[in-house]
């Protein structure tokens, strides 16, 4: 199986294999193997001759290339989508809205093309002028995340290849394959020069291999805090410029004014999509006392009504990814019940669930304290733990009392109460009245240990730049 992609010409491996999953049956769908030490350096090598001249193409001439990308997703979604499917678990219905996601996303990018300006700024001198320019950054080093695999990785190949820089990318272990073929297919139809768009597999070892060639010049990386932190403890010895998207907790305050129905489809949507296995999930939902049992009532409702099951079922969810995964949520709601909590729906282990397979049905649990683990830790699984709130002071200072700041929910009709939340609470995306979900041009940016720089619109694609100041004498 050839997995790495080096100048245009595929490669097998040199070292073992790592073994993908199906977590809906447990059986290894193949092992996929790792890029040596060589592979990585010769990867890195390759993107670094490319760069200049993909940098000097016309702008318009790279997003040419990021439409052919997509236009290459989008004939191939059907295969696309059966490699999400199978190896992140989740129905075939919603992984083909990934691949549809990221075709979408390299057409927005690929508008960026007559956008990204540059500046004129008075000179000191007289007969000079002082020109701001942006250029690429230059090779960058892109580490994604299993949970939205193409996705994540179009999300930083389309902004960075746009501004002319080159890529390596390192494919999450877990869910490698669906971004292995698409690169493939990418390569076939030869969207882009030999050398601009590398792929190396393997697991973090490979990614640390990577991130420390001092030719990367950026690694941008979604996944754990602590995957983050040791990132860009590495990156100090370069001086590589680091993006990184990391986990979250997001509380969501549900004050009594508001309407209980659209808080319980949102928060619904938000606690238990793609299995709560979502970087903006809600993971810790508080709830005025006065409205408490109306809302645990119909979250119950709408969580006994999702469907769980296999990805070519007629589903709502999928199984968790891995085992990893389905005993951390697992020994989470256990934690939870013997810490005090009340299970009001949901669990793992249920006689509803297949033996096999890593199945954890929508869970709503209540009595939740601020004391308990589950809220304190990111558990990134189907739980939505409800913790009775009495003020607006303790909805915000529990909201906060975390070291996340990726994204917060506010259900409220109180204007003044809106206000304040948007000012006070400590998160980087906040959905007021609405479920989660990014749009293009805004800026998924978490805050606090969530995260350093962002994703998508102005500021998204503007990171994969650097200013260059010219002072120009013609007098
Ligand atoms: N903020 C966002 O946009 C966003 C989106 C999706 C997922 N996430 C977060 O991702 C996490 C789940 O993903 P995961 O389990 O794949 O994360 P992870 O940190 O375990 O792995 C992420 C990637 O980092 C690589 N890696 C591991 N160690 C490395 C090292 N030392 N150097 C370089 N690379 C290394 C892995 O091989 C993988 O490709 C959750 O915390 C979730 O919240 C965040």
């Amino acid at each position: 199986m050839t997995t790495v992609l080096i100048n245009g010409a595929w490669e097998v491996g040199e070292n073992a294999g790592l073994p993908v999953v199906d977590p809906a049956t447990e059986r290894e769908i193949c092992s996929v193997p790792s890029a040596s030490e060589d592979q990585v350096r010769r990867a890195v090598e390759a993107a670094a001759a490319a760069q200049p001249a993909w940098a000097a193409l016309e702008p318009w001439r790279r997003a040419d290339a990021l439409r052919a990308m997509a236009a290459c997703l989008s004939q191939n979604r059907q295969e696309l989508a059966e490699l999400i499917s199978a190896e992140v678990g989740k129905p075939l219905r919603k992984a083909g809205e990934d691949v549809d996601n990221a075709a979408v996303y390299l057409d927005y990018m690929a508008q960026w093309d007559r956008r990204i300006e540059g500046e004129i700024v008075p000179a000191d001198n007289r007969d000079e002028t002082i020109l701001l320019t942006r250029v690429p950054v230059g090779v960058v080093a892109a580490i994604t995340a299993w949970n939205y695999p193409l996705d994540l990785f179009i999300r930083k190949a389309a902004p960075a290849l746009l501004t002319g820089n080159t890529m390596v990318v390192k494919p999450t272990e877990v869910t490698p394959l669906a971004t292995i073929r698409a690169i493939e297919l990418i390569s076939e139809q030869k969207c882009v020069p030999d050398g601009v768009l590398n792929l190396v597999t393997g697991g973090g070892a490979v990614g640390a291999r990577l991130c420390a060639h001092p030719l990367v010049n950026m690694i941008t990386m979604t996944g754990h805090r602590d995957t983050g932190k040791r990132i860009m403890a590495g990156a100090a010895m370069t001086l590589a410029r680091v993006s990184l998207e990391l986990g979250g907790s997001a509380p969501a305050i549900v004050w009594k004014d508001a309407d209980l129905d659209l808080a319980a489809d949102a928060i619904a949507f938000a606690s238990f999509e793609n299995s709560g296995q979502v970087c903006t999930s809600s993971e810790r939902i508080l709830v005025h006392r006065d409205v408490h049992d109306d809302f645990v009532e119909r979250l119950v409702e709408r969580a006994n009504r999702l469907k769980v099951g296999g990805a070519r079922e007629n589903v709502d969810l999928g199984p968790l990814v891995n085992r990893v995964q389905f005993q951390k949520v697992s020994e989470a709601i256990d934690v939870a019940r013997a810490e005090g909590g009340t299970l009001r729906c949901g669990g793992h282990g249920l006689p509803s669930l297949p033996a096999t397979g890593y199945w954890v049905r929508p869970t709503v649990m209540t009595d939740v304290t601020p004391e308990m683990s589950i809220f304190k830790d990111e558990t990134f699984g189907p739980i939505a733990p409800v913790i009775r709130i009495d003020s607006f002071e303790e909805a915000i200072r529990l909201a906060n009392a975390t070291r996340y700041g990726l994204s917060a929910f506010l259900f409220s009709n109180d204007y003044r109460l809106i206000m304040r939340a948007q000012s006070e609470l400590r998160f980087g995306e906040i959905y007021v009245n609405r479920t989660m979900g990014e749009a293009l041009q805004g800026f998924h940016n978490g805050h606090q240990e969530s995260g350093i720089g962002g994703e998508d619109g102005k500021h998204g694609v503007l990171k994969y730049t650097q200013i260059r100041t010219v002072y120009h004498r013609y007098g």
